[in-house]
């Protein structure tokens, strides 16, 4: 709804940063901004005045560059009376919000030709509560073809200078995302908002598991905006993945032993549809369609760290999130119960993992992150570590559960994140460790993290940000899900089980999980001024779009892509908190 403003001053702006702000400016919230000034100067040089008929009164209405203002046009009245203040009326919105003006006609059946004009439609972005967007519709009503023409003309313009906004979108959809509904969820709730804007689209419908890497290796991108995902955590990961091999591709990068990569070209859009969408909620800071869609349409871009899996020198995948011992076993022990649905495979396979619960004797080596601050402190104490002693730490023993984590990860089950203190975009990983324990202290620890208690305070659990980590495990048992059904084979090539984004990935030695930090402070630099990759929101994997971000809300902070990937269905099965 527009906002009203009364005695002269804007009571509420929703969040949003301002268009084309650079970023330090569109670090402040819109709110603030207006708040601080008049809002006829906070609204820019006046474009157009006139009157239109809006929720059935005329209004005066005033378009300037930055907000669309109207108040109630007032009969003339005895002087002193104070009843009508005219002031009290004045609503509006901001111009940045509006997406698309359509003429309004009104058509009857035996018309022929365009129907009727009725004035113009103005369809709006508004931010709700919870980081939810909704889109809405403003009616100028004025029946003069002249009249209307001028202000549609003037709006087009407008909307034309949105430069970071996409005009042309690849959709990738995975139909078997879920219960199989993602073709009905874009049909039904993006397509129609996608139309609205004017965006194009090139949908193409995934056939196999793989299909999007395949075809992001060398199909032609050159006309899209943006790359949009619609499916779930996996779906997300795989596309993500591809975007970030064909950037590297693409800039003449050998992919093993990469020191820093470059961005994916185009941003990567996320609709979740999955049957976890854990991606596309810490993204938007909730697994919303509209809210995935209008932050595509606005084109709102978010930097996202990404991090690439390495084993023995060789790339395995880019990632955001990893989990080995527990995490990995779990998502192992569902894919062999693929017959059942989503829901039931994971909470088999978590209460089948927890009967079964062992831990894996690893040696686990990781570059701390330390703060520049924490930098120059240990430089005037003259610190032995600041005189190049070996950065690497290490630790060592029985774990029941790895978790390395570039993005918060929120989920249904984990509101706050199953990595609550990182960020999207901060350069860094959390390394969370669960050392070995009793069954009912490890449960008790899982199903922390639908509450709001701390996860993390139990003597087992520990937790480091770091920016490198290798995991080498130390007994060459490695894992035999058979085993998990009473069939012991003879297992000739022993391998470990990692979650990684949602997706299965073997190793039979140590993996390397590495977070890339700026190279040369632009190619690499995300768009929010971090220092790492950035994953696209409309899913962006950064380049083609401005570095626009909604004031959104921060679950855990903000995200934006480059070239990302998603953790997409989970790490945990939804239900193992439970
Ligand atoms: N047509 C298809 N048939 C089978 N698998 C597909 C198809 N298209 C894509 N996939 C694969 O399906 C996997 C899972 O998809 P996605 O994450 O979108 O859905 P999901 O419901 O969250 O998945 P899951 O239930 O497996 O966790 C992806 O890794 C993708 O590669």
């Amino acid at each position: 709804m527009p906002r009203r403003r009364r005695g002269g001053r804007v009571c509420a702006l929703e969040g949003g940063r301002e268009e084309e702000a650079p970023p330090a400016a569109a670090a402040v919230p819109s709110a603030l901004w207006a708040s601080q000034l008049q809002p006829e100067a906070a609204a820019g040089q006046i474009l157009l005045r006139g009157i239109f008929e809006i929720g059935r009164s005329s209004c005066d209405v005033v378009l300037s560059e930055r907000a669309l203002r109207w108040w109630p046009i007032q009969p003339e009245r005895p002087a002193g009376d104070s009843k009508y203040d005219v002031q009290c009326k004045e609503e509006f919105i901001e111009v940045k919000d509006i997406f698309s003006v359509k003429l309004k006609r009104r058509c009857s059946a035996k018309q022929q030709g365009n129907g009727t004009l009725l004035g113009i439609t103005l369809f709006i972005c508004l931010k709700k509560e919870q980081n939810k967007l909704k889109d809405s519709t403003l009616d100028l009503i004025n029946l003069s073809e002249d009249h209307c023409d001028i202000w549609f003309k003037q709006f087009k313009k407008i909307l034309a200078g949105f430069s970071n906004r996409p005009k042309s979108l690849k959709v990738i959809l995975n139909p078997q995302s879920h219960k199989k509904e993602a073709t009905q969820v874009y049909s039904e709730k993006v397509e129609p908002l996608l139309r609205i804007a004017g965006i194009k689209t090139d949908v193409t419908i995934t056939e196999y598991a793989g299909h999007a890497l395949a075809l992001l290796r060398d199909c032609e991108l050159q006309e899209f905006d943006g790359v949009v995902c619609v499916g779930g955590d996996g779906s997300a990961s795989e596309v993500a993945h591809a975007l970030l091999l064909r950037a590297q591709k693409s800039a003449g990068k050998e992919t093993d032993s990469l020191l820093a990569p470059v961005r994916a070209q185009l941003p990567l859009g996320l609709i979740p549809a999955g049957s976890t969408n854990i991606l596309a909620h810490s993204l938007h800071g909730i697994p919303h369609v509209v809210t995935a869609t209008l932050h595509i349409i606005m084109g709102h871009v978010q930097a996202v760290d990404v991090c690439t899996f390495s084993t023995t020198g060789k790339l395995l995948r880019f990632g955001f999130s990893a989990m080995f011992g527990f995490g990995g076993r779990t998502l192992a022990l569902a894919e062999k119960y693929r017959w059942m649905s989503p829901n039931q495979r994971r909470d088999f396979a978590v209460m089948k993992a927890l009967a079964r619960l062992k831990p894996e004797d690893c040696e686990i080596s990781f570059l701390p992150c330390i703060s520049s601050h924490a930098v120059q402190e240990r430089k005037a104490e003259g610190s032995p570590k600041s005189d190049g002693a070996n950065p690497w730490q290490t630790i060592q023993g029985p774990f029941l559960n790895v978790s390395i984590m570039a993005i918060p990860c929120l989920c249904s089950v984990a509101p706050r994140g199953l990595a609550p203190t990182t960020r999207l975009n901060n350069g860094s990983m959390a390394l969370i460790v669960a050392r070995n324990t009793s069954r009912p202290e490890f449960i008790k620890h899982l199903k922390r993290y639908a509450s709001v208690k701390n996860q993390f305070s139990f003597p087992f659990v520990e937790t480091y940000t770091v920016g490198e980590v290798k995991v080498r495990p130390r007994s060459n048992s490695g894992y035999n899900p058979e085993e998990d059904n009473g069939q012991h084979s003879a297992a000739p090539e022993k391998s470990f089980p990692w979650n990684v984004d949602g997706d299965l990935m073997e190793a039979r030695s140590e993996v390397q999980v590495k977070k890339h930090m700026t190279g040369d402070g632009r190619n690499n630099v995300s768009p929010a001024g971090g220092n790492g990759w950035a994953l696209g929101h409309r899913a962006v994997t950064e380049g083609g779009f401005s570095n626009e971000y909604p004031a959104l809300p921060r679950p855990s902070d903000s995200v934006s892509l480059v070239p990302a990937s998603d953790q997409s269905h989970l790490s945990y099965p939804a239900s193992l908190f439970a």
